[in-house]
């Protein structure tokens, strides 16, 4: 299990200004990838910057439960020694993934076109979350899924003994479902469609094509139309994971509410499916430079400076750019509840299938905290206290949900009274060093036990 250990609490309260350099972590996303693409190749990947947090190592289990060899070097550095396409052996005991949607999703696509069955777990959070959407289009490969009622986990997954290619559009603007079918259509013969009406985060791709796949994608009226070959020998890689930019956004946005503060956040993927936080923050009126702007293993990279920006306001945020910050919303709700003025989010129905609802636990939390907050569906919008304006006060729920722990300790730092989250262990899941990082920047951040 992810969030295991014994429960603490967490206290942040407001203090001096942050300074300082913070270095976050891998990025989740592109170390699940490097995990099981390192596994599906033939040879030895290498991998340096992995992010050691609990959804992270959980894929890392699950690929030696399949039959690669994986080890871990220290220092985030890891080897792969991969088994092939269509090399998996079937695991004798059930594949936990603990709290990680990510992990479960394209691990269930990259077996799923395996003549094997596969069993599936997770914590409370992960069996509360839909799979439905995955295992509706591996069902076209020929694989079949029986889990609980409503398509949730525990789940065992019968992959396909004669695949079959799908030509398959995505009902929601997910990367994890054009993930899972893309890994599934590694072992499937012929071409293999994924069509994406809107642009979803493109890592599979990229590191597809580095491993050697043939991958192309075309931007037409129907959306983005993504088509792999069947069978490709994947060639082992040596991949650097770039820091995480939805780690990132918790000390940026810190800096940006907590007076004083200037913060540089170092090698920052601006990869335009996950930059959607600094636009829209730009618009709010935020002090961020672009410094240093380079390219890093086929990325534009740059490090970002975050300055304390009093003069904060609300902002409506295109629907269109849910897709390239949908987990930033946690944290963005924090900045424009210290902002003047309305933030309208729209278009953000995913949110109420994470770790936990975000619009329902943010809601409930920032009210608890004298923040204004109505929410629909798929909406929900912000009044902003303007700076310094947040009561604050408040011990929040953070529902096995990391980023909902990680967002009110920051709106803590800078709300009149204290903020406490009921549960810090979430926050390993994705940024084991959080509290550690933070209080090297000048956050007074206290743990207690529950
Ligand atoms: O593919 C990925 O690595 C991810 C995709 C997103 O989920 P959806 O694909 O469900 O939007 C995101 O929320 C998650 O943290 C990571
Ligand atoms: C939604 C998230 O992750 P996952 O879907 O992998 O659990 C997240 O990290 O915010």
């Amino acid at each position: 299990m992810s969030v295991s250990g014994k429960t603490f609490t967490i206290i942040a309260r407001s203090g001096g200004p942050l300074s300082g350099i913070a270095n976050v972590p891998g990025d989740k996303s592109v170390s699940h990838r490097a995990l099981i693409l390192g596994a599906m190749s033939v040879g030895e990947t290498r991998i340096t910057g992995l992010l050691g947090g609990e959804d992270v190592l959980a894929t890392a289990r699950a690929m030696a439960s399949l039959g690669a060899e994986v080890a871990s070097h220290g220092d985030n550095a890891w080897s792969v020694h991969g088994v092939g396409v269509g090399g998996f052996s079937e695991p004798d005991h059930v594949i936990d993934c603990g709290n990680a949607g990510t992990g479960v999703r394209l691990l269930m696509g990259a077996v799923a076109t395996h003549d094997m069955s596969v069993t599936f777990t997770g914590d409370r959070s992960l069996a509360s979350r839909p799979m439905g959407r995955v295992t509706e289009p591996l069902s076209l490969f020929g694989a079949r899924a029986i889990g609980r009622r409503g398509g949730k986990l525990p789940m065992t997954l019968a992959g396909a003994r004669d695949p079959v290619p799908v030509r398959y559009t995505t009902p929601v603007a997910s990367a994890q479902v054009k993930s899972a079918i893309l890994l599934a259509g590694l072992n499937a013969p012929g071409e293999t469609v994924v069509i994406e009406r809107e642009a979803t985060r493109d890592h599979t791709e990229r590191m597809l094509t580095g491993f050697g796949a043939q991958v192309t994608t075309e931007v037409t009226p129907e959306g983005r139309v993504i088509t792999l070959t069947g069978r490709p020998d994947l060639v082992p890689q040596t991949i650097a994971v770039p820091r995480d930019p939805s780690s990132a956004a918790f000390p940026i946005c810190a800096a940006l509410i907590v007076p004083g503060s200037d913060v540089l956040v170092p090698g920052i993927a601006l990869n335009p499916t996950r930059a959607g936080l600094l636009d829209t923050l730009e618009e709010m009126g935020a002090d961020l430079t672009r410094e240093a702007v380079r390219d890093e293993g086929g990325e534009p990279v740059a490090d970002i400076r975050a300055r304390y920006s009093p003069d904060l306001r609300g902002v409506h945020v295109p629907e269109a750019r849910a897709a390239s910050m949908i987990d930033e919303y946690p944290i963005l709700s924090v900045v424009a509840a210290c902002a003047t003025g309305i933030t309208d989010m729209p278009g953000t129905a995913e949110l109420r299938v994470k770790e936990s609802d975000r619009i329902a636990t943010m809601a409930e939390g920032l009210r608890a905290a004298g923040v204004a907050v109505e929410d629909g569906p798929d909406w929900w919008r912000v009044t902003g206290c303007g700076p310094g304006g947040v009561a604050g006060g408040a011990t929040v729920a953070t529902r096995l949900d990391h980023r909902i722990a990680m967002s009110f300790l920051i709106l803590g730092l800078a709300a009149k009274a204290p903020v406490a989250v009921d549960d810090g262990r979430p926050i390993a899941t994705s940024f084991p060093i959080f509290v550690e990082l933070m209080r090297s920047l000048g956050a007074d951040l206290s743990l207690e036990d529950a």
